[in-house]
């Protein structure tokens, strides 16, 4: 599961004792987090500017320095703290204890300086985590074979992780009920989207912004043994039960 910053501080107690419910069902679940707004409020406290290129923060030695406490400290702690508080087992990490998520810089690191793209998962350690009964809970911080560490989008070191286990979903936890279209004048959340259908939706606009990262990674991921993306609101109640167990909820992204 992807838990992103936009939805993180409004989630209710229910929304914990959700997973709760599902971990001591048998569910095996793992979180890999964000955190934009919480990293955007501290870079202002210490007048440090946000950029963004193509939805992907502009990082720097000292944004870097910002984004890592920000994630790895205070956003995945309160996580922890809030799946401990209603009852379920939750073990925080960052992608770089264990070489977790393991990077090297993206393409463009010219313009972005250090984001990562991801290149492997420690999937061992996860399962290891999970076979001792906690379910771990991941920030989405990156490191190369020198040790380097890279800012990593949280969709992408989801979708990532998602590939490296072979799960057979990926949800997207956002603040929104899905992937929504104006039809006739009237907003209209899509019940399931094709590859062809993304791809036309951003060469049109309709995608844009925070979500074209949650359709790509979503992309990358549905090989193997991942068969399904659901990208569902947060606010709404039992919502991940619901989509394990009756579906119908939110967009489903199919492979292909
Ligand atoms: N077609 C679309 N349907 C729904 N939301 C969209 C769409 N295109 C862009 N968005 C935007 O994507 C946002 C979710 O991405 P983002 O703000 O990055 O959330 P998160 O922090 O959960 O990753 C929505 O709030 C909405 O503004
Ligand atoms: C490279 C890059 O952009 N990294 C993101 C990581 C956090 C993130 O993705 O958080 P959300 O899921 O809340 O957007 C950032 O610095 O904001």
């Amino acid at each position: 599961m992807k838990c992103g910053g936009s939805t993180l501080a409004a989630l209710p107690d229910a929304f914990f004792q959700d997973i709760r419910e599902l971990q001591e069902s048998g569910v095996e679940t793992v979180i890999v987090h964000g955190g934009g707004p919480a990293i955007n409020e501290t870079l202002g406290k210490l007048n440090i500017e946000s950029k963004f290129l193509n939805g992907l923060r502009v990082t720097d030695e000292a944004t870097l320095e910002v984004v890592e406490m920000v994630l790895a400290g205070r956003i995945n702690k309160e996580i922890v703290r809030k799946l401990q508080q209603n009852g379920a087992k939750a073990l925080g990490l960052s992608g770089t204890d264990g070489r977790l998520i393991e990077a090297q810089p993206v393409e463009n690191a010219g313009e972005l300086g250090f984001v990562g793209d991801t290149v492997g998962v420690n999937s061992e350690l996860i399962e290891g985590i999970l076979k001792l009964g906690y379910l771990p809970v991941i920030a989405p911080i990156g490191i190369d074979k020198q040790g380097q560490r890279y800012n990593i989008n949280a969709d992408t070191a989801a979708g990532a992780v998602a590939s490296g286990l072979g799960v057979e979903r990926m949800i997207v936890v956002t603040d929104v009920p899905g992937i929504m279209r104006t039809v006739d004048g009237e907003k209209k959340v899509l019940p399931q989207v094709t590859f062809a259908d993304i791809e036309e939706m951003i060469a049109s606009g309709e995608i844009y912004g925070g979500m074209i990262p949650k359709v790509r990674a979503a992309m990358s991921c549905l090989h193997g043994d991942v068969k399904e993306v659901l990208i569902v609101d947060g606010a709404t109640p039992k919502v991940l039960s619901r989509a394990v167990r009756e579906g119908g909820i939110g967009t489903r992204i199919l492979r292909g």
